[in-house]
Parts: C-alpha cells; sequence; structure tokens
C-alpha cells in the first residue's frame, strides 16, 4: 500500500448507549481529494480522531500507509491533520506556534517559512494567535498540518469560517495537494462545499458509509435522464412532449424538468411544431442533489429521533 493512503475498515464505536462508529469502512487514495460528508453526529470527527489515535476503537481497523498512526515514528511525516483550529495558545504568534511544532519534528525555520508562505498568513504570522479570526486559524492550523510535507492530509470542516476568499483559495490549495500525488481527506457537512474540488466522496450516516463514489458518477445517478427546457409557451410545449412520451414538470416559470426523452429528440419535436425555447440543456445534478437523494433517510431517522425525544 502507498504510505498515503489512508483506510479504515470495519470501525465500530460506542459512546455509552450511542453507536457513533458502526462499520464505518473506506480508503482515502492518494492523488485525489476524498470528500467525507455527513449530517452532524453522523461520526465524522470520531473516525478522524482514531485515525489518529486519539480516540481507540471497540473494533476495526484504522491505517494510515498501511500502519497504525500511534506506531508511526515521526507521524507527522506521514499524515498532517487539522481537527480544531481553535485549539491555539492564544499569547503565542502563529509563527512561534509553528516554530514550537517544528522543532518537536526536528524540522528547520525555513520549513516554517515556507508553509507560512503556502497557506498566505506571512504577514499575520507575527501576530498573537488570539487575534485570529477562525479563516486565519483555519490557515495556521493547514500550515502545521503540512509542516513535515507528508504524503497524506486530513481536515476536519477546513472550509468552516472561511470568507468566499479563502474559500476559492482553500478548494485551490487542496486540489494542488492531491495533484501533487498526496491522499487528501476532508470532511464537511456541506456537500456544495466539495463541488468542483473532491474527486471522491464518501457519504457517511449514522455511524456507516451510505455511498462511496467518485463525484462524476454521483452526480450522473442524480442527474438521471432529464432535460432542461426554457420557453415562453410552456403550455403548447408540456402538450406537445407529454404527446410525445415524456413526463413534464414545470419548476419554474418558463421552465420545465423533461423526463424520458433524450436532449436530441427533444428539439426535434419542438423544431417539428415550431415551438420556442431560449434554453435547452441535459439536466446536470448539483453534489448537492445527489447529497440529498442520497442521505434523506439518515436526515429522516434525525427529524423522528429528535422529534420523539422533544
Ligand atoms: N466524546 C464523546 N462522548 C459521547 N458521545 C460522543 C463523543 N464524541 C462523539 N459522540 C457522539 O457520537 C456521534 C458521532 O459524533 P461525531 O462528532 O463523530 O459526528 P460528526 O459527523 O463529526 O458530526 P459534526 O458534523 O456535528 O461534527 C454523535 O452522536 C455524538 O454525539
Amino acid at each position: 500500500m502507498s504510505d498515503a493512503t489512508i483506510e479504515v475498515a470495519g470501525l465500530r464505536k460506542r459512546y455509552g448507549s450511542t453507536a457513533a462508529l458502526d462499520g464505518m469502512s473506506f480508503t482515502a487514495e492518494p492523488g485525489r481529494v476524498t470528500g467525507f460528508v455527513g449530517p452532524n453526529g453522523a461520526g465524522k470527527s470520531t473516525t478522524m480522531r482514531i485515525i489518529l489515535g486519539l480516540h481507540t476503537a471497540d473494533s476495526g481497523r484504522a491505517l494510515v500507509g498501511g500502519r497504525p498512526y500511534r506506531s508511526l515514528r515521526s507521524p507527522l511525516r506521514y499524515l498532517g491533520a487539522l481537527l480544531d483550529a481553535s485549539a491555539l495558545h492564544p499569547a503565542r504568534t502563529g509563527r512561534n506556534h509553528l516554530l514550537w511544532l517544528a522543532r518537536s519534528q526536528g524540522l528547520g525555520r525555513g520549513r516554517v517559512d515556507e508553509v507560512v508562505e503556502l497557506v498566505g498568513l506571512a504577514s499575520a504570522s507575527r501576530r498573537p494567535a488570539g487575534g485570529y479570526s477562525l479563516g486565519m486559524q483555519q490557515r495556521l492550523g493547514l500550515a502545521a498540518a503540512l509542516l513535515a510535507d507528508p504524503p497524506a492530509i486530513m481536515l476536519d470542516e477546513p472550509f468552516n469560517g472561511m470568507d468566499p476568499e479563502g474559500i476559492v483559495w482553500l478548494r485551490r490549495f487542496l486540489r494542488t495537494l492531491a495533484g501533487q500525488g498526496r491522499a487528501v481527506l476532508v470532511s464537511s457537512h456541506l456537500m456544495g462545499e466539495l463541488q468542483g474540488m473532491a474527486d471522491h466522496v464518501v457519504v457517511v450516516g449514522r455511524g456507516r458509509v451510505i455511498a462511496d463514489s467518485s463525484v462524476a458518477d454521483l452526480i450522473a445517478a442524480a442527474s438521471g435522464d432529464r432535460v432542461r427546457v426554457r420557453t415562453s409557451a410552456a403550455g403548447a410545449v408540456v402538450a406537445a412532449l407529454t404527446a410525445a412520451g415524456a413526463d413534464v414538470t414545470e419548476t419554474a416559470a418558463g421552465v420545465l424538468s423533461v423526463r424520458g426523452l433524450g436532449a436530441e429528440r427533444v428539439v426535434a419535436v419542438l423544431t417539428a411544431r415550431g415551438l420556442p425555447f431560449s434554453e435547452l440543456a441535459p439536466h446536470r445534478a448539483t453534489l448537492e442533489e445527489a447529497y440529498f437523494d442520497l442521505t434523506s433517510d439518515a436526515v429522516e431517522y434525525r427529524a423522528a429521533a429528535t422529534g420523539a425525544s422533544s
């Protein structure tokens, strides 16, 4: 197995009567960004803590490059992680925080300056971390994770507190890290954050994996065979397409979702009847739609459980 691979298999963990993990299994491969997504309480943070050896699983295994994290001699050289960006000494400057960490790993000052530049913190690094915004704390945490140049990176909710510019920056940054051949595992409870960034998504709910798929396959499955048509003659278009065998719904004024006929056939029907349209394209689902299709069961369970306890 590559040094960069993060693998969990059959992880189970209970906290009293709560089953936080119920057979969690997946692999984050080198060279790709793997999104780790699920509703609150799905078990994402617990899984990451177990990978880092901060919590012990009741059963199952968690390996980094084929070995348990705790057995690694210089673990930061294998896996860089960011779990809680706010866990900082408020009086210590960002740079000193990194220098202290670098020293503990036998790394020099030069590397600290490099990672500070990489994450765009150069101007703020000599200020006390207590004054950092959450977005700046995330950047500092990312710098710490990258310090020993590890082949695998694991980040828990790194987009939290980032402004729109920071989000765009982080997406590009994580893509670059994966492009360098690293395994990048990123948790989020917002699927939309991963759009255009993740190659692969592991969707979890109630402590286990609901879907483990490439983003392309997930979107294709959720897109179905729908075609979106914008027209100023909705009534006539609905009639013509229905007569041709399609199932048509008007999703907004003048916007139709057509199922059962491919885009080419829809164009042929409309042109043959001289019906106007200003837009016509196969529907491409967003990652968010794909996610809601997949997790509706887990969310319903949660809503029911919340309702029952209140
Ligand atoms: N230390 C703990 N003691 C008791 N219960 C815990 C503990 N840590 C996690 N849990 C419970 O385990 C379950 C999974 O929690 P976890 O934090 O791993 O989920 P998550 O997917 O990371 O959620 P979020 O998106 O809210 O961070 C939840 O029901 C949570 O309440």
